[in-house]
């Protein structure tokens, strides 16, 4: 069973004494699934391909010690909000201090007792799962289900940085439903707001990478981000976003353009700089979206130096 498809917590224990990981393992096992390490470098791997929900790790190890691992963990952007327990012989204040301060929500001794451990680990279990319901609630457009403009501000950022990082391109695309007002007023504002859902939906499932991004803009707009993507495939995608769009054939018989419910869309491909401005970017996007529309919508415009 994948990762997606199990409502059960993963908790990834890393510890180099096989013993230890079988004894701990089996503490866990009744209640999340588990993974193990045997050294920090496997750990890492671990912890970015599977992203647990709780990490129990050991400090003394060889090569790569459990303080300079977790500082990994905390740095890397795909593990840095994983909880993480120290579980060690090391059991004295000093060192406790500082596994707390370099991150870790909790800190057992060796030899442990399996009922504090396993009561220590639901605690952190239930404290992850309510920040991730935080996390989500603050972050999702609630109609369409996509991540709503606060997320897109914070995703943008991030990609930005990276981007500047790497020397790579970045594509910014907005959207808007063609002719919606038109929609609303003759089928009504809950039509409106399933025809958004449905649109939204699409658009998701229709971006291919992992960290392709969209976003509910606002009103009737989205916003979609492709990292590492040339203006060439960037347009390609997009041009399929609209031609996919009109092909659901979500009726709309008062569109003066078509049948069915249809998108324009702006987009720029650039090479992030740390001088530039994201939002001057986007605001490029938005004035080839403003010119799609005025060329007669249901199409594409991309922004040419
Ligand atoms: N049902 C619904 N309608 C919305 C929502 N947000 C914005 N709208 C509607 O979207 C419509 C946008 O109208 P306009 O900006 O004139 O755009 P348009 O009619 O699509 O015109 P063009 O974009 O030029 O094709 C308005 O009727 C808004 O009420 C929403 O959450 N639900």
């Amino acid at each position: 069973m994948t990762r997606s498809q199990s409502t059960r917590q993963q908790v990834l224990i890393i510890d180099d004494q096989k013993t230890n990981l079988k004894i701990l393992g089996d503490i866990l096992r009744q209640d999340v699934d588990v993974t193990l390490a045997q050294s920090a470098e496997q750990g890492l791997r671990k912890a970015i391909e599977f992203q647990p929900d709780l990490i129990l790790l050991d400090v003394l190890m060889p090569d790569i010690n459990g303080f300079e691992l977790i500082k990994s963990l905390k740095h890397h952007a795909h593990t840095s909000s994983i909880p993480v327990i120290f579980i060690t012989a090391l059991s004295d204040t000093n060192h406790e201090e500082q596994g707390l301060r370099l991150g870790a929500c909790d800190y057992i001794y060796k030899p442990f007792h399996a009922t504090i451990v396993q009561a220590r680990v639901r605690l952190h279990l239930q404290l992850s799962r309510q920040r991730k319901l935080l996390e989500q609630l603050a972050h999702i457009d609630p109609l369409t289900g996509i991540a709503n403009r606060r997320k897109y501000d914070q995703v943008l950022e991030q990609l930005w940085r990276s981007a500047t990082r790497q020397h790579s391109h970045l594509s910014l695309v907005m959207l808007d439903i063609d002719h919606f007002k038109e929609f609303n007023d003759h089928y009504g504002h809950a039509a409106g707001d399933k025809v958004l859902h449905q649109v939204a939906t699409h658009l998701k499932q229709t971006l291919r990478r992992p960290n392709d991004f969209i976003a509910r803009y606002g009103g009737e707009e989205f916003v979609i981000l492709l990292p590492d993507s040339d203006e060439e495939g960037s347009r390609q995608l997009i041009e399929h976003c609209l031609s996919s769009i009109e092909q659901l054939q979500l009726e709309h018989g008062y569109s003066p353009i078509s049948d069915y419910i249809t998108l324009s869309a702006g987009g720029i491909s650039c090479a992030a700089t740390q001088d530039e401005d994201p939002n001057d970017v986007l605001k490029r996007a938005d004035d080839m979206l403003y010119k799609a529309k005025q060329s007669g919508k249901n199409q594409l415009m991309w922004y040419t130096d």
